[in-house]
């Protein structure tokens, strides 16, 4: 059983918390430095990257975070969680963890109405379809050597991965398939 922290500040937490559970692993909501100490991975969930940037330095987690991840910690950021750990926003300048070597449009699909789902085959991730969930998404627009492309849509990268690192653009975690977290926490030694 592996213990899958979750940055707890805002968004889409519970949704992760349960998807954790059903897999019968441990939830852990962060909110403090010192809880990175007892983690195995964490997720970084949707919501607002502004605030979840602004929390994180308020609380003192931004800087002890990124020494984590840089170390090797798996991490997992979903929607905001992708543009919080992209070195390079396109198109804005929020407060983030800046770790991952990819370029991030954020909201590249518009505003919450223009929200969708879509299903498609992610190789790497399982050989039958997923469904794909984008809220006010962002799409990487850039991906540097060293990572490695994991879906297309529409010719937009909008999941990838680096060494310890996994972004995605869409929410698996508000579909009741727990594929993509099967995947995620298959990358946790
Ligand atoms: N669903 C989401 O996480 C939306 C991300 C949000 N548009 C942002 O910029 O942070």
């Amino acid at each position: 059983m592996k213990k899958i922290g979750i940055l707890g500040f805002q968004g889409a937490v519970v949704e992760h918390e349960r998807q954790i559970q059903a897999l019968g692993h441990e939830p852990v909501i962060v909110k403090y430095p010192e809880q990175l100490d007892v983690i195995d991975a964490i997720i970084l969930p949707g919501g607002e990257s502004t605030t979840m940037g602004k929390i994180l330095n308020r609380t003192g987690l931004m800087a002890p975070l990124r020494e984590k991840i840089v170390g090797g910690l798996p991490v997992w950021g979903t929607c905001a969680g992708m543009i919080l750990l992209a070195k390079d926003l396109v198109n804005d300048s929020v407060t983030h963890l800046g770790v991952m070597d990819i370029s991030v449009r954020r909201n590249a699909y518009g505003s919450q109405i223009d929200s969708f789902s879509t299903k498609q085959v992610i190789p790497a991730v399982d050989s039958k379809e997923i469904e794909l969930v984008f809220i006010r998404a962002p799409y990487i627009t850039k991906v540097e050597d060293g990572v490695k492309v994991l879906c297309e849509l529409d010719g937009h990268v909008v999941a990838a991965e680096e060494r310890n690192m996994l972004v995605t653009s869409f929410h698996p975690e508000l579909t009741d398939d727990v594929t993509f977290l099967k995947y995620f926490v298959s990358k946790i030694k």
